[in-house]
């Protein structure tokens, strides 16, 4: 087979190099996860098991079994509710140590889009691999893993234009940059032809034959991928019903009086047996393995006939390798940033359906508020104005982020995971990409309206209109990151809107009130929305700093606001200042903006949810409310 070949011809290259053994035991591990307001569900019970490096572990079992859940727990993605006790190398699991040299790829291919191959696999190895590597070497190591993957061909497509198949190879592929001695998948064959399947189960023996420690889950594989695996765990009802080499299952069954037909699948036979087709047998499997603890179907030392046991100084060698980050904070700040740049350049039709809205929501504004700035007998309508246009500025960037965001913290999930980057580093790329876009179209509003309203031609106002646009804006877009990392799509939709009306409202309030008479409640509303700031900066920019009294047409008798202190007065803004407004503005921003950073390493974190630890309250909201974890 021509894939055989390929896996030859590349196994001298860096990511094929051999890892030193890192072996994953665990003990009695149970999992189970909130249930109703007080119940909860076990999923795994008290399961036990050995993961050796240099063997390729495939985690078998019914639909429903357990199996991502064992490999969540195991990889560290999920921690929640876990009891028991997992060793890595005869050591208790250290998540930090051992997250930086586990890589989970995960059932969903989830993948960076508006890249190409090539630019994605230059975006991992510039991450993972850091300056240290000249780009010759990244690019020879980049040409031998899609060779190897046979993504050679593909490599100038565009991720979303990808077969099934070819994005579970390349979710592979990135991941193997860094040469990881630790490898869960989690189906990586679902999806993917019987040719395709058995090319990418026999890439994973490979690489666990490197050393490495590769466990897959996998849903009834043919005879000739069983017969691949050097190590089959099988799970059922959170139970482990079997552990050892694939060519003793048929013998092990047949000791519990379950005799495998002549040309069955083992694979398929053993699933039919967990899944109670010819009875009840579950109790009786698990306590004869165990539970997972007995090691006797393990492969075993051929020598003395017990199941492998490695040296303490076999281990050590593993301390010695630095699975830390290649590159420093600022180098992945500048590939991120590179990679966003990319990605806005792609998306840059979507760019241009902005840059006509912002035009056309300019026009229609102008349109509404024609020549009213210098109006003396419109004052209260230019004042109508400046509360529209902090409302345009509020919704514009809130929307798109409430929309778009929860799907990409799928993606950060998986690269911060898989330790490609760090939070810090990613949080100021994003800040930063978001804001050449920002300025652009908000200036493009700002020049249409403020010239149509006719509003004062003076630099000083039009930059203090402009900073005071540019920040609310920049505020409601931290507001909606810090909503939609911990919501899905739906309820940060439903969410946003809804926290925006209340501020919205408070921010004009006080229209025709003197101070005193608004209730202290609404008072303190008032001064937590970051929209009235908005609203109070425009009015100072335009009207404060000692504006003169405004034409007063001839068609009117009298025009009793041409004075902006008349205006101050009936806003209720006789005691605001355009500096004070700003630093209030800013606050709000710096407030917002370190909430949706807290909101992200806490959806980052796979420590037990929050929410969980907040009792019945914290289930029930959990439950009710769609919070993803
Ligand atoms: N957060 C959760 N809340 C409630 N039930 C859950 C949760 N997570 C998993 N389960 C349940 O736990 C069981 C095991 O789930 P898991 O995804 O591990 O199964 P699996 O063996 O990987 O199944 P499949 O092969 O179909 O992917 C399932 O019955 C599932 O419904």
């Amino acid at each position: 087979m021509d894939n055989f070949d390929d896996i030859e011809s590349a196994k001298s290259h860096h990511h094929l190099m051999k890892r030193p053994p890192v072996d994953i035991e665990f003990s009695d591990l149970t999992y189970s996860v909130p249930h109703g307001p007080n119940g909860s569900k076990i999923i795994l019970r008290s399961v036990s098991g050995l993961f050796r490096s240099g063997e390729l572990t495939a985690i078998l079992g019914p639909s429903g079994a357990g199996k991502s859940t064992l490999i969540n727990v195991l990889a560290g993605y999920r921690c929640g509710d876990a009891r028991g006790s997992i060793m890595v190398n005869s050591k208790p699991r250290d998540m930090k140590s051992f997250r930086k040299m586990c890589r989970y790829i995960m059932q969903e291919d989830l993948l960076q889009p508006s890249l190409t191959v090539m630019e994605s696999m230059k975006i991992s190895t510039d991450l993972k691999l850091g300056h240290t590597i000249t780009d010759d070497i990244k690019l020879e190591t980049i040409e031998s893993i899609l060779e190897m993957l046979r993504l050679t061909k593909a490599k100038n497509t565009l991720m979303e234009n990808l077969s099934g198949g070819e994005r579970k190879r390349l979710s592979i592929a990135l991941e193997l940059v860094n040469n990881p001695p630790v490898i869960f998948l989690d189906e990586p064959t679902t999806g993917l032809d019987d040719l395709s399947s058995t090319q990418c189960v026999s890439l994973l023996k490979e690489l666990a034959h490197g050393g490495r420690t590769i466990i897959c889950s996998i849903h009834t594989p043919s005879a000739r991928i069983f017969a691949m695996f050097s190590h089959i765990y099988i799970v059922a009802e959170g139970q482990c019903m079997f552990s050892g080499v694939g060519q003793d299952m048929v013998p092990y069954l047949s000791s519990i009086g379950l005799n495998c037909p002549k040309h069955f699948n083992p694979a398929d036979f053993m699933i039919e047996v967990c899944s109670r087709e010819y009875g009840d047998f579950s109790e009786k499997m698990s306590s004869s393995v165990d539970n997972g603890k007995c090691l006797r179907w393990h492969k075993d030392n051929s020598e003395t006939r017990k199941p492998i046991v490695r040296r303490a100084s076999q281990y050590d060698t593993v301390s010695k390798h630095h699975y830390d980050f290649s590159s420093s904070g600022w180098s992945q700040f500048k590939v991120l940033l590179r990679r966003m740049a990319i990605q806005h350049k792609r998306n840059i039709a979507y760019l241009l359906f902005k840059f006509f809205m912002y035009t056309f929501i300019g026009f229609v504004v102008g349109g509404m508020f024609f020549q009213f700035g210098n109006d003396g007998s419109r004052t209260l309508y230019n004042y109508g104005f400046m509360f529209i246009t902090i409302i345009v500025f509020m919704y514009t960037p809130l929307m798109p982020v409430l929309l778009k965001f929860p799907h990409e913290v799928q993606l950060l999930k998986r690269e911060y995971f898989n330790r490609w980057y760090g939070l810090n580093a990613y949080f100021c790329a994003l800040t930063c990409s978001q804001l050449p876009a920002q300025l652009i179209l908000s200036s493009v509003y700002i020049v249409i309206t403020y010239f149509l309203t006719n509003q004062p031609l003076e630099w000083d106002r039009m930059l203090k209109f402009y900073v005071i646009c540019v920040m609310v804006s920049l505020s409601s877009e931290s507001l909606a990151y810090a909503l939609s990392s911990q919501l899905n799509v739906t309820n940060s939709v439903f969410l946003g809107p809804c926290l925006a009306c209340p501020m919205m409202l408070l921010s004009s309030f006080g229209l025709g009130y003197k101070e005193e008479e608004i209730p202290a409640l609404i008072r303190l509303g008032m001064s937590l929305s970051y929209l009235r700031y908005g609203v109070e900066g425009l009015v100072m920019s335009v009207y404060g700093n000692g504006r003169a009294r405004l034409d007063c047409p001839k068609s009117e008798d009298y025009c009793d606001l041409r004075d902006p202190s008349a205006l101050f007065d009936t806003v209720g803004m006789s005691e605001v200042s355009y500096g004070k407004s700003l630093t209030l503005l800013c606050l709000m921003f710096i407030a917002f903006k370190v909430t949706s950073y807290a909101m992200l390493r806490w959806r980052l974190s796979t420590n037990p949810s929050l929410l969980l630890k907040l009792g019945f309250v914290g289930r029930f909201i959990k439950a009710h409310f769609n919070i993803p974890r």
